[in-house]
């Protein structure tokens, strides 16, 4: 019987601010973006990690994409970045970073990732930063850290882990989270969370609403947001992918990804008041 993924298992390692918290103990995310037409999702993610809880979010970007993003954000800040060398360094102050969505299937994200693994900041690996390796799968797991994430959509799944889904999504999130050394979100209706360690669980309050552009990217800053909070990364997962869920059966119809930001607070508020509630 695989565990399913209920709020009363993570509920109480929630982050929440106390009366000591300043924005920089709270947690530090980064998001890495895409170049200059490719910047949406990048904006998509950090906003979501900051609605989640994290203290400061900044978005790294080519130097080509300021012009785009600096009009489009307010409480989220900004750095360009000019190679993978200069990412890393600017990178060095995050607790976590989110990268791969719209980053682009070429050399650079590959060169990104590979940076981004020598600095101290927990993973988040989504989209491009997954399809980049197809074929060279062993390369990105020999970058990971056991609490790294990677969130693959089943199409994504089976770029890094050719023929795997024929075992059943379960027993694939769980195989690939072995062969990765890293957390695995199998994303899907029932999204499959599997940690190395052998930690497995199905969400199954997704909602059908999140069937549209870019709620993978705002999944993966929810991951990220939790994760700069020094939440587990397994349980950063399951939690993210339930108030992800949540927020969208609450908004419901006409739901597009933007909304989930707006809404999570109030999935959040639930959780938090039946935490005070013990
Ligand atoms: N606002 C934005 O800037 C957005 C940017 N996005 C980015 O755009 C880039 C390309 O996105 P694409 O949607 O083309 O790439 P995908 O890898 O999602 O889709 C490419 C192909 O993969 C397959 N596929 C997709 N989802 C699948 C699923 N759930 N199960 C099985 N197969 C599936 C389909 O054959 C699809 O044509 C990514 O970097 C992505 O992060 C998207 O996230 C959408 C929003
Ligand atoms: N029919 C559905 N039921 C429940 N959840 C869904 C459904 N379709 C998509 N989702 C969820 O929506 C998100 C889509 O992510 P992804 O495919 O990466 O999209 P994008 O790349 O556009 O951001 C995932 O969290 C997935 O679990």
């Amino acid at each position: 019987m695989i565990e399913t993924n209920d709020p009363a298992i993570w509920r109480n390692f929630l982050p929440w601010p106390g009366a000591e918290t300043h924005k920089h103990a709270r947690g530090r995310l980064g998001v890495v973006s895409g170049r200059a037409h490719q910047t949406g999702a990048a904006r998509l993610a950090a906003r979501a990690g900051l609605r989640i809880g994290a203290g400061v979010v900044r978005i790294y970007c080519p130097p080509d994409a300021v012009a785009v993003i600096a009009p489009a954000i307010e409480a989220v800040m900004l750095t360009p970045f000019a190679s993978a060398e200069a990412l890393a360094r600017e990178v060095e102050e995050m607790d976590a970073v989110v990268v791969g969505p719209a980053a682009g299937l070429d050399e650079a994200t590959v060169a990104n990732i590979q940076a981004l693994a020598s600095s101290g900041a927990a993973l988040v690996i989504d989209a491009d930063g997954l399809s980049v390796f197809k074929g060279r799968s062993a390369e990105l797991f020999a970058l990971l850290d056991r609490d790294d994430v990677l969130t693959p959509h089943e199409g994504e799944f089976e770029r890094l882990f050719p023929g795997l889904l024929h075992r059943g999504r379960v027993a694939a999130a769980a195989e690939a989270a072995e062969r990765a050394q890293a957390v695995v979100v199998l994303k899907g209706a029932e999204t499959v969370i599997a940690a190395p360690d052998g930690r497995l669980r199905i969400n199954r309050n997704g909602s059908p609403w999140l069937a549209t552009a870019g709620t993978g990217d705002v999944l993966s800053g929810m991951i990220g947001g939790l994760m700069a909070q020094r939440m587990d990364s397994f349980d950063a997962a399951c939690a993210a992918v339930w108030i992800h869920a949540d927020a969208a059966d609450r908004f419901g119809p006409g739901l597009i990804a933007e909304d989930l930001s707006e809404t999570s607070p109030v999935s959040l508020r639930a959780l938090w008041m039946a935490v005070r509630q013990g």
